[in-house]
C-alpha cells in the first residue's frame, strides 16, 4: 500500500451536499490506484483508435474480421460466465440518468433491469456525476425516500429492477479529479466509485456489481476493462468473477470483433447490446470522407430493417447465443406523448421494433420511458413465455460477412432539406440542454441523447464534405448549412427564451459539424470548455 502514498490526488471542484460520503479518502485512493495502473494502456488504445480512424478515412485500410484472432472465432469450446443473480431474465430494461427522481422511477418501472447511465443520457457536470453516485448509493441501501414540494412521495417498491451501471467511455476524462496532475479517466472514476461503495452491499443483497461498457472500438479495450475488473476485485477482496459486464456493440469496428470482445471479458461477460445510435454515429464518422457510397440518408430513414443494420443485429444475436451470452436489443427513440394520437403511434412503432428483436432471438430490450415498459414486456412475454431468455436459440442460420456490415449504401433513401434542418435544430436544442446539465431530452417526440446528437452533427458534416445532393437537387454546402443554422437558431431561440445557451450551442455545432475536420466527439471539447468548474480547468 505504500506506493499509494505517492499519488497526489486533487479534487479540483466545489464540494456539494454529502459529496464527502462518496469522495472519501479510501474511495479516491482506490480510483487513483486503478487509474494509475491503467492510464498508460488507456492512452495507447486511444492513440490506436485515432490512427485507425485516419487510415479508414483515407481509404488506406478497410475493415474485416481480424485474421490474427480467427482461432478465437472458430473455437467452439469457450463460453462466457453468463447471467448472475438478477440478470437471468432481462426481457425489459429501462435506461436513464441517475438523478434522484429518475432513480426511484426507473427502479419501480416494472423493468427487470435499470441501466443507470453516466454516458449517453448524462451531461457530465460534476454535480450530475457525484449526485448520481449518491443516488445509487442510497438506492442500493433502500434509503432514498423523499417527498417533492408538490407533495408527491417517492420510495422504492418491493421488486425493484436490477441495477446495471454504465460508466463513461474510454475517450472521456473527468477534470475534477487529478492524479499526479493528470485528469482521471472518467470511466475509471464512475466504475471505481460505484464499485468501491456498492460491490459488497450488492452481493450481500443477492445481486452484484454489474456494468454496461459503452463505446468500445476494439477487443483490446475489452481486455483493459477485464484487467480493471480483476484489479478492482483483488484490491477489495471481492471474489474474482463477481462482476458482470454487458458490452455495447455500438461501433462498426467492434461489430467485427464481437467474439473477441466476449472472449477477453469471458470471466465477467453477461451479454452484448445492440447500441444502434452510437453505431450509426460510428459508421458515419469512420467513413465520412469515403464518398457517396458511405453517405447515409436522413436519420429517420436509417431504420433497423435496412440491410446493413439488420446484418449487425443478426450477427450480434448469433454471436451471443453461441457463447452463452444474452443479446439485448436497443433503443427505439419514440417516447410517449400527451397527445393520444401521437402516443398511440409511438407505442405502435416501439412494439414493431421489439417484435422484430424478439423474433430475431434477442433476450430482452431497452426502453427509454416507464410508459413503454408494458409494451416491451408484452412482446417478449409472447416469445419467451415462462422462459427467462432464449439463449438456446442458436441462430445457426445467420451468415454475416464484413461486406454485409459495411454495405452502407444498402440504406438507400434520400437526403432532404427537412432532414438537414432537423439535424441542425435537434443538434442545437440537445447541446443547449446538455450545457444546462440535462443529458437526455424529449425533442419532437423522440428521445435525444449524446449518441443521437452525434449523428445529427456528423450527418451535417458528411453531407457538406461530400456536396451531397438534396432530393430537390440542391447541393449541401457550408453556405447552405449556415443559412439554415441561422434560421433554425432564431426559431429555437424564440421558443426557448433567454435562459437557453444557444450561442454556446451554436459555437459547438459550428465547430463540430461544419469545421474543416470532423472531431471524434462533440462532448470532449464541449466538456472541457463549458462543463468543467473553474477550479477543475
Ligand atoms: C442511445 C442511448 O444510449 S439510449 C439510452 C440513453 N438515453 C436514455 O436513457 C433516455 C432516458 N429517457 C429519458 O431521459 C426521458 O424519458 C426523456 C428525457 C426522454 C423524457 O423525459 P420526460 O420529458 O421527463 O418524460 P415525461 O414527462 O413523460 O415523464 C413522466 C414521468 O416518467 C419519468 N421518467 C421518464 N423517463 C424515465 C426514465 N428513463 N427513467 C425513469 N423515470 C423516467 C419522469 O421522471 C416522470 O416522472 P414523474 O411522473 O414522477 O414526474
Ligand atoms: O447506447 C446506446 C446507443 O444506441 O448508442
Ligand atoms: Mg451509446
Amino acid at each position: 500500500m505504500a506506493d499509494r502514498l505517492n499519488y497526489r490526488i486533487e479534487v479540483a471542484a466545489h464540494a456539494g451536499d454529502r459529496f464527502d460520503e462518496i469522495l472519501t479518502p479510501a474511495a479516491l485512493d482506490f480510483v487513483a490506484r486503478l487509474d494509475n495502473e491503467f492510464a498508460g494502456r488507456r492512452r495507447e488504445l486511444l492513440d490506436a483508435r485515432r490512427r485507425r480512424r485516419e487510415r479508414l478515412g483515407s481509404g488506406e485500410e478497410t475493415l474485416d474480421f481480424l485474421p490474427e484472432t480467427r482461432a478465437i472465432r472458430e473455437d467452439d469450446s469457450w463460453c462466457v460466465a453468463g447471467a448472475a443473480p438478477g440478470l437471468e431474465d432481462r426481457r425489459v430494461e429501462i435506461t436513464g440518468p441517475t438523478d434522484r427522481k429518475m432513480t426511484v422511477n426507473a427502479l419501480n418501472s416494472g423493468a427487470r433491469v435499470w441501466l443507470a447511465d453516466f454516458e449517453d443520457a448524462t451531461s457530465p457536470t460534476w454535480q450530475n456525476i457525484i449526485d448520481g453516485q449518491l443516488n445509487l448509493f442510497d438506492a442500493i441501501r433502500r434509503d432514498i425516500d423523499f417527498t417533492t414540494e408538490a407533495g408527491k412521495h417517492y420510495r422504492i417498491g418491493d421488486t425493484p429492477a436490477t441495477i446495471v451501471a454504465r460508466p463513461r467511455g474510454w475517450h472521456l476524462v473527468d477534470k475534477h479529479i487529478r492524479i499526479d496532475g493528470r485528469p482521471v479517466s472518467a470511466g475509471i472514476l464512475d466504475f471505481g466509485l460505484y464499485f468501491f461503495h456498492n460491490a459488497r452491499q450488492l452481493l450481500a443483497r443477492g445481486s452484484g456489481p454489474y456494468f454496461y461498457l459503452p463505446k468500445l472500438e476494439d477487443h483490446r479495450e475489452a481486455r483493459l476493462w477485464n484487467d480493471v475488473f480483476r484489479l478492482a476485485q483483488r484490491e477489495l477482496g471481492i471474489p474474482q468473477g463477481s462482476i458482470r459486464a454487458t458490452v455495447l456493440i455500438e461501433t462498426i469496428t467492434a461489430a467485427l470483433q464481437m467474439d473477441e470482445i466476449l472472449y477477453e471479458l469471458r470471466e465477467h461477460a453477461a451479454g452484448l447490446n445492440a447500441g444502434r445510435w452510437d453505431y450509426i454515429f460510428s459508421v458515419i464518422k469512420n467513413f465520412s470522407e469515403r464518398g457517396a457510397d458511405f453517405v447515409l440518408p436522413d436519420r429517420a430513414q436509417v431504420t433497423m430493417t435496412v440491410p446493413f443494420m439488420r446484418a449487425y443485429t443478426e450477427l450480434l444475436v448469433s454471436t451471443c447465443h453461441r457463447r452463452g451470452a444474452h443479446a439485448i436489443g436497443g433503443m427505439a427513440a419514440f417516447i410517449p406523448s400527451k397527445d393520444p394520437e401521437a402516443a398511440a403511434e409511438a407505442l405502435t412503432k416501439v412494439r414493431e421494433d421489439k417484435e422484430r428483436e424478439a423474433a430475431d432471438g434477442f433476450d430482452g430490450s431497452w426502453v427509454a420511458h416507464p410508459g413503454l415498459v408494458d409494451t416491451c414486456r408484452e412482446v417478449f412475454d409472447g416469445v419467451l413465455g415462462e422462459r427467462p431468455n432464449q439463449v438456446d436459440k442458436l441462430r445457426q442460420d445467420v451468415v454475416v460477412t464484413a461486406e454485409d456490415l459495411l454495405d452502407v449504401a444498402s440504406a438507400g433513401g434520400a437526403v432532404t432539406e427537412h432532414g438537414l434542418r432537423a439535424n441542425i435544430n435537434v443538434g442545437l436544442r440537445y447541446i443547449d440542454a446538455w450545457l444546462r446539465g440535462t443529458g437526455a431530452a424529449a425533442i419532437f417526440g423522440l428521445m435525444e441523447d449524446a449518441a443521437t446528437a452525434e449523428i445529427a452533427r456528423c450527418q451535417v458534416w458528411q453531407w457538406i464534405r461530400n456536396g451531397t445532393k438534396l432530393d430537390d437537387g440542391t447541393a449541401v454546402t457550408t453556405e447552405l448549412a449556415t443559412n439554415l443554422l441561422d434560421e433554425e437558431l432564431s426559431s429555437v431561440r424564440a421558443e426557448l427564451g433567454p435562459e437557453a445557451r444557444l450561442d454556446d450551442a451554436r459555437a459547438i455545432f459550428v465547430e463540430t459539424a461544419m469545421g474543416e475536420k470532423l472531431p471524434n466527439f462533440f462532448t470532449t471539447a464541449a466538456y472541457a470548455r463549458y462543463l468543467v468548474q473553474p477550479s477543475g480547468s
